[in-house]
C-alpha cells in the first residue's frame, strides 16, 4: 500500500469566522478566546488622550517649496524614528483604483465558502484563502479571514486565481500593485534623503523587489473584548502599505510607549509602516513597530495590505553609514530569503522574528 503523505504540521480544525457568524452568531469557540493578558482592553473607562500617528503630505515632498520640502522631510524622518508608522495623504495612488480593489476584495470575501476554498491557505504557507501563521493545534486563532497573494517580482496574471472574475480581479490588482510599487519607491527615496544617504540607495540595493498583497476581512464579533483580529507582530517587509475599507471600524492598533494606540483612519490616506528590513538596514534607527488588529461588535472591517521587500537574494545588514561608536552594529548580516522563510514558518509573535538578526549585546 502506498504511504499516505503526512503533513508535518497538524493545526486541527480551523473554523471559518464568516461561517461562524452565519451559523451560530453568538458563539466564540475556545480557540479564539485569548488568555487574559492578550485580550484587548476596549472598554477602558478613562482612556489616555489619544495620540494620533503622524501624517505625511507627499505633495510637499514632490512639489512643495524648499521650506515645505524641508519641513515635510523632517516630519517623515521623525515619524520613522519615533513611530515607525505614518499616514500618507496626496500619495498619488489613483483613488478610483483604491475603491475598485476594495470592491472586488469584498466581493471575494462574500463568495460562498466552497468558492473561496478553491485557493486554500495550506498549513505552513501564507498564500491563498484562510488563516495564515497557524502551526499547532493549541495555537489561538485570529478573528479574521485572509486572502494572500505573492506578486513577485512583478505581478503575474493568473487566470486561475478567481475563475469567475479573472479580468476584474487580476486587472484591478495588477494596476493597484503597480501604483503601490511607485509609491514605495518614492517613499524609500525620501527616507534615504532624510537619512542623508544617496536617494537611490534602496532602489539600487533591493534589485527586483518582491511585492505581496494580503486582504484581511474581520467580521463583526459578538465579544471583541475576548478575541484579536490579528495577533501582534511586526512586518518582515521593508515598507508596508495598508488601505482600510471605507466605513470600516477602527481596528489597527500600534504598540507605542507600552500602550496600544488605535490608528484613526483618515479618508483617502494610506497607512505606511516600517518593516523589519528597514529597521535592520538603519541599524535600529527606524523602528519596525509591533501592531495588531482588533474587532468590533457590530461592524466588519477590510484591510488591504501590500508588503514591499527586497529581492530574496539580497544580503541584508546595517548600512555602514548608520554604524559608529555611538550606534554599534545591532544586527548581523543575513540573506533576505532566509529571513523571509524564517518569518513565514513561525506564528506571529510580536517582534520575535527580528531575533533572527539581532546581535546580543549584553554589556
Ligand atoms: O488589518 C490591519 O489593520 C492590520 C494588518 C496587518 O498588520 C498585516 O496584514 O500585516
Ligand atoms: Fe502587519
Amino acid at each position: 500500500m502506498a504511504p499516505v503523505p503526512v503533513s508535518p504540521i497538524s493545526v486541527g480544525h480551523i473554523d471559518d469566522v464568516q461561517e461562524l457568524r452565519k451559523t451560530i452568531p453568538s458563539r466564540i469557540p475556545q480557540r479564539f478566546v485569548r488568555d487574559g493578558i492578550e485580550r484587548p482592553r476596549l472598554f477602558m473607562t478613562n482612556p489616555t488622550p489619544c495620540k494620533n500617528i503622524p501624517v505625511i503630505d507627499l505633495s510637499n515632498l514632490q512639489k512643495g517649496s524648499k521650506d515645505e520640502f524641508r519641513a515635510e522631510l523632517l516630519q517623515l524622518s521623525a515619524s520613522c524614528e519615533d513611530w515607525g508608522f505614518f499616514q500618507v495623504i496626496n500619495h498619488g495612488v489613483n483613488l478610483s483604483l483604491v475603491e475598485s480593489l476594495e470592491k472586488v476584495a469584498m466581493e471575494f470575501f462574500m463568495l460562498p465558502l466552497e468558492e473561496k476554498q478553491k485557493y486554500p491557505m495550506l498549513p505552513g504557507t501564507v498564500q491563498g484563502y484562510g488563516q495564515a501563521f497557524v502551526f499547532s493545534e493549541d495555537q489561538k486563532l485570529d478573528w479574521c479571514n485572509m486572502f494572500a497573494l505573492g506578486l513577485e517580482p512583478h505581478f503575474i496574471r493568473n487566470p486561475n486565481l478567481w475563475p469567475t472574475k479573472p479580468a476584474t480581479f487580476s486587472e484591478t490588482l495588477e494596476a493597484y500593485s503597480r501604483e503601490i510599487r511607485k509609491l514605495c519607491k518614492n517613499l524609500l527615496k525620501y527616507i534615504a534623503i532624510g537619512l542623508s544617504l544617496d536617494e537611490n540607495v534602496f532602489e539600487d540595493m533591493f534589485g527586483a523587489a518582491v511585492q505581496a498583497v494580503r486582504m484581511n476581512y474581520y467580521p463583526a464579533c459578538p465579544r471583541p473584548d475576548l478575541v484579536l483580529g490579528l495577533s501582534p507582530h511586526s512586518d518582515g517587509s521593508a515598507l508596508t502599505v495598508l488601505q482600510q475599507g471605507k466605513g470600516s471600524s477602527v481596528g489597527l492598533q500600534i504598540f507605542k510607549d507600552n500602550t496600544w494606540v488605535p490608528v484613526q483612519p483618515i479618508p483617502n490616506a494610506l497607512v505606511i509602516n516600517i518593516g523589519d528590513t528597514i529597521e535592520v538596514l538603519t541599524n535600529g534607527r527606524y523602528k519596525s513597530v509591533e501592531h495588531r488588529a482588533v474587532t468590533h461588535r457590530e461592524k466588519d472591517r477590510l484591510s488591504i495590505v501590500t508588503f514591499y521587500a527586497p529581492s530574496y537574494d539580497l544580503e541584508v545588514g546595517p548600512m555602514p553609514e548608520l554604524v559608529d561608536e555611538n550606534e554599534p552594529c545591532k544586527y548581523r548580516r543575513y540573506n533576505h530569503g532566509e529571513y523571509s522563510k524564517n518569518y513565514v514558518t513561525n506564528k506571529l509573535r510580536g517582534k520575535k522574528a527580528l531575533e533572527f538578526a539581532k546581535i546580543n549585546t549584553t554589556n
